[in-house]
């Protein structure tokens, strides 16, 4: 997979030269390419931002940078008239006004072969800029989450994270991908090692016991527990509920 990265702050991502997508892309598993937003700008100040059309607080992102700065990552400008391409790259842009992220999504993007990731700063970029991709490409607005972060950096870590697992090779023993939480829908189980006592604090019996099945039939009463206590908006009963419900 090929992932390009366009920010103003090219070293927050210093943190993916290291552990297991530092090895994913010394291996030739992830083609990662960080690029500064500022080396597409041609004034002497080089300007990123400018206040906005119609008044308001803070500072938008210009459009020309970005579109410097994305064509050159981008295959060769398809012409608008043709429609946005369906088999190039996937542009995402993470926002507050995006859609939301999850291990769906993850698995998703997981199988494309290029991803480039736009991150905005001060109230966000130029609509404009959104809008003459999305004309060419496929562009997606993402969301890490329902809260206000500084900018897109933290999320585009979050899900190169989430989408760098998924790759295969990237994570030593794949079936360790399989029994996280949200990978079947449900919380994962609580996890014990040795020592078996410790501060009067025992592990469960059963995961001494040597029984398989009942140590899996246990894990999985205990992914229920965890989330009809944590998250029982992931149960299965709650969404056949709303299906039910959108049905009329
Ligand atoms: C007219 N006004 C109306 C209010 N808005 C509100 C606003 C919009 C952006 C920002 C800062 N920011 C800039 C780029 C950028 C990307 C992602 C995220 C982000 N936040 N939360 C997530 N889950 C995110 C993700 N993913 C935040 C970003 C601050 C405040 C501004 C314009």
């Amino acid at each position: 997979m090929r992932i390009d990265i366009i920010t103003i702050f090219p070293a927050f991502f210093d943190a993916l030269d290291i552990s297991l997508l530092g090895k994913a892309r010394q291996t030739g598993l992830i083609d990662l390419q960080v690029h500064d937003l500022r080396d597409h700008t041609h004034d002497r100040h080089r300007t990123v931002d400018d206040t906005p059309y119609g008044g308001g607080a803070g500072m938008v992102m210009k459009p020309e940078p970005w579109g410097d700065a994305l064509d050159a990552v981008l295959p060769q400008a398809t012409d608008a008239a043709a429609g946005p391409a369906v088999d190039g790259p996937l542009v995402i842009f993470p926002s507050p006004a995006g859609v939301r992220f999850d291990q769906a999504m993850a698995r998703e993007l997981a199988a494309e072969e290029h991803l480039v990731f736009g991150c905005g700063r001060y109230e966000g970029i130029d609509q404009r800029v959104v809008d003459h991709y999305a004309a060419r490409t496929r562009v997606r607005l993402v969301s890490l989450g329902d809260y206000v972060l500084n900018g897109g950096e933290v999320a585009v870590m979050a899900m190169i994270e989430a989408v760098g697992r998924l790759i295969p090779g990237v994570v030593g023993n794949p079936e360790s991908l399989v029994e996280e939480s949200h990978e079947n829908g449900l919380l994962e189980y609580p996890s014990y090692t040795k020592p078996a006592s410790w501060r009067d604090l025992e592990v469960p019996p059963v995961l001494l016991s040597g029984n398989h099945g009942a140590i899996a039939a246990w894990r999985h009463d205990q992914q229920l527990e965890r989330t009809r206590r944590v998250r029982p908006d992931l149960l299965p009963e709650a969404n056949a509920e709303n299906t039910h419900s959108t049905r009329g």
